[in-house]
């Protein structure tokens, strides 16, 4: 799946802009403040209808106006077109694939998958487990069919049993308890088949990015793995009850990543941690790639930041032959090195919002 048109409105600085991007590389530069994350960020909106880096729409809209258009047109392997559009405001978002408007945005995010690394990314190793779960959801959701409405299920069900933990009513619990436990191992299961699709694609993407002796990644299931899920949350009534909320199950998850069985976070350098989260990053596209004809857009964002110019020569080469769409930003054209061996891409300079293309030809 890779974008042949956009057309942007009103998002940050961005008042109109119309791009044709390549279907492979496409550089975008420019100074700081210039509007290259705005660009990432209106691509962003149009798979997700939500902004990576402001929890509510206001601040993406552009000052003075009351709403923001993201239009696109994406091409399948097979040659087929496909038209999304996302329209938001303040109050109310409307998605539309082919003219049909859509009442979610899983539709969207089936439409165009996107890989988004951008320097908040690097935190996920540092972070709390909901980042990793969320990373690990991102390939599961992508993966497996039976996760989303398992996952949605789980969700309605842990809400309802955290309501009666809460207002004291243990008679009920029983119930919930049962579809908790029967969406939940569903939920985990699909986890577990995806890890275990997943670690031979990470270890082959980080044993090229990374120096270092083999990282193992494991699930941490969010209960006692000895047992049930149905067992522990029995087990659990007592102390969930004093707490007012449920302590065990996939929403307490965490996705370890070892290197010689201690968190990788506390042995390896900053660039490596970076290698290792774009290694992780690039694996789900990469593993997508192997299972779908129509793999994800991968949005990076501030590419330089922190990679010496040798990792970033050696990131840049594993990109150009992953055969997905990369945007990926720089604040001159000279951080992305030498492009001599890279073929077919295209480069962009932002400017006050303004996104011109680049002839590279001479
Ligand atoms: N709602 C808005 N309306 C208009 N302009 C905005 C709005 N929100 C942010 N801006 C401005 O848009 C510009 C683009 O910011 P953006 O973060 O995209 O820049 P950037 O090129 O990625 O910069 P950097 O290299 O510093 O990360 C900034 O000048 C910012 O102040």
């Amino acid at each position: 799946m890779t974008v042949s048109r956009l057309d942007i409105a009103s998002v940050r600085n961005i008042q109109h802009a119309t791009l044709h991007p390549a279907p492979t590389l496409n550089f975008i530069y420019g100074a700081n403040a210039s509007g290259k994350s705005a660009l990432l960020e209106a691509i962003f909106l149009l798979g997700r209808a939500r902004s990576f880096r402001s929890s509510s729409i206001k601040p993406v809209i552009r000052f003075s106006h009351d709403h923001l258009l993201v239009t696109g047109q994406t091409v399948f392997s097979g040659g087929a077109h496909q038209h999304l559009g996302v329209r938001l405001d303040a109050k109310s978002c409307e998605i539309r694939i082919n003219q049909h408007t859509m009442p979610n945005r899983s539709s969207l995010a089936y439409a165009l998958p996107l890989q988004l690394i951008y320097p908040k990314s690097y935190e996920l190793l540092d972070s709390g487990p909901q980042e990793r779960r969320e990373f690990l959801d991102w390939g599961v959701f992508h993966h497996d069919p039976a996760f989303l409405p398992a996952w949605r299920n789980y969700k309605k069900a842990l809400a309802q049993r955290n309501a009666l933990l809460k207002n004291r009513q243990p008679e009920y619990l029983q119930v919930w308890n049962q579809e908790l436990s029967d969406y939940g191992t569903i939920v985990t299961h699909c986890r577990r088949r995806y890890l275990e699709a997943f670690i031979p694609v990470f270890q082959d993407i980080a044993g090229y990015m990374l120096e270092l002796p083999a990282i193992a990644l494991s699930l941490s299931s969010g209960w006692d793995a000895t047992e049930s899920l149905l067992q522990a949350l029995d087990a659990d009534t007592e102390k969930d009850l004093r707490y007012g909320f449920t302590q065990s199950g996939p929403h307490r998850a965490d996705l370890l990543v070892t290197l010689d069985r201690l968190p990788a976070r506390d042995i390896v350098s900053r660039g490596q941690l970076k290698l290792l989260v774009i290694s992780l990053k690039l694996a789900q596209v990469q593993l997508l790639n192997l299972h779908e004809e129509d793999t994800a857009c991968i949005l990076f964002d501030d590419f330089a930041a922190e990679l010496d110019m040798a990792n970033r020569a050696k990131v840049l080469r594993y990109l150009d032959v992953m055969h997905s769409q990369v945007f990926i930003t720089a604040t001159s054209p000279t951080d992305f090195g030498d492009l001599s061996n890279i073929h077919n891409y295209k480069m962009f300079h932002v400017e006050h919002g303004h996104i011109n293309p680049v002839d590279c030809s001479t």
